[in-house]
């Protein structure tokens, strides 16, 4: 494949594969999640929130305290309630959801639970008509955000993918990054709501290319993670504080909030959950799949991949995902009997 050529600011295209083309615009808000009411904020009409879990819960929270009309929809109920009591309204279906709002987000697990919410029975496609709008910020893999997309412009509706880059704490800050691809009027219409969940938002073509955008991320970030709890039980191992090596690492060039963040907690061997570990499971999976669907190799994350299985057998799927440090302890064990 030809380099990529980049034209500058304030848009950037470069060639992709499969011969359709990116289209790359970024904007950084400077939102913030509670200063705008709704009649400043630029978007009029009732918006429904699909998915409220530790990412959706926050999105759907800030969207609320923005003066948002927020209809709120989660497979366990009692998950809605915190939301309601902020003012959400509530309905029992994904379709119900979809059929009174005008624009609907979902925010769910994986690849399955995305399909099944928008596509399924009950689910939000058959509330879609023209008109409205369907967001769907799950991190899925380029075919089944397409599959979703067909289904839902089907009706007559609009799709826009847009994971986010981001944890719990940006989400509940407003600070996540928006990787969205697809439609760009209903892009233009939404900007108002991404920019109080978020601090950028990144526009980028065709339905896929944010779900790729995604996964090539949290690959580099899987593989990362992994080679930092490397380096901690290395360090332990001769004789040094990994406290230290934090700090080392932390005033260096390979400096990443991530170390910082949960390096002090991986010591103490300690994992609150922010990203659990199940689901970057499921983005390294899909981002090897994405490898070999392009013959591209990619045998680091293919390697820490197998430790955060490992790290699942033992238990630790809805820990953080920085407890893939046990996987390493457990095969150091296993090597000395
Ligand atoms: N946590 C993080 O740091 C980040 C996560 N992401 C991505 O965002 C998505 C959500 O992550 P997160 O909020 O952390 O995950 P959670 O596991 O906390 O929430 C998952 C949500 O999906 C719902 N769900 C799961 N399976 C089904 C199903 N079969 N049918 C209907 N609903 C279902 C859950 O419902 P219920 O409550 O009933 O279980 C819950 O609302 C994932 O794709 C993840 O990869 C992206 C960026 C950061
Ligand atoms: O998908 C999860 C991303 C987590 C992060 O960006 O910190």
């Amino acid at each position: 494949m030809a380099a990529a050529s980049f034209l500058l600011s304030p848009r950037v295209t470069l060639p992709l594969r499969r011969g359709s083309r990116l289209l790359v615009s970024c904007s950084a808000s400077s939102s913030s999640s509670s200063s705008d009411a709704a009649g400043g904020m630029g978007f009029q009409g009732r918006v429904g929130f699909l998915g409220l879990g530790i990412m959706g819960a926050p999105m759907a929270s800030n969207l609320i305290k923005a003066g948002c009309d927020i209809t709120v929809w989660n497979r366990t109920k009692s998950k809605c309630d915190p939301l309601l009591s902020l003012g959400a309204k509530f309905e029992s279906s994904p379709a119900r959801v979809s059929s009174s709002c005008d624009v609907t987000f979902a925010m769910l697990a994986d690849p399955e639970s995305a399909f099944e919410v928008a596509c399924g029975a009950n689910g939000a496609a058959e509330g879609m008509a023209p008109g409205k709008g369907y967001v769907d910020v799950s991190t899925v893999d380029d075919a089944t955000s397409k599959l979703i997309g067909k289904r839902i412009t089907s009706t007559g509706a609009s799709f826009l993918e847009a994971p986010v880059s981001g944890s719990k704490k940006p989400a509940e800050d407003g600070l996540l990054i928006f990787l969205t691809a697809g439609d760009e009027s209903l892009y233009k219409r939404v900007a108002p709501l991404l920019d109080v969940m978020g601090k950028s938002r990144f526009y980028l073509g065709d339905v896929g290319n944010g779900a790729v955008m995604k996964l090539v991320v949290n690959m580099v970030m899987g593989s990362m993670m992994v080679s930092f709890a490397e380096g901690l039980l290395l360090s332990e191992k001769v004789g040094l504080d990994p406290n230290t090596v934090v700090e080392v690492i932390s005033q260096g060039a390979i400096n990443a909030p991530m170390f910082s963040l949960k390096g002090p907690s991986m010591v103490k061997a300690a994992y609150p959950t922010a990203f659990p570990l199940k689901h970057q499971q499921k983005d390294l999976r899909l981002a090897l799949a994405l490898a070999e669907s392009v013959s591209q190799p990619i045998p680091t994350a293919a390697a820490a991949n197998e430790l955060y299985k490992v790290a699942k057998s033992l238990g630790l799927a809805d820990q953080d995902f920085s407890a893939v440090i046990e996987a390493l302890k457990a095969k150091v064990q296993s090597s000395q009997h």
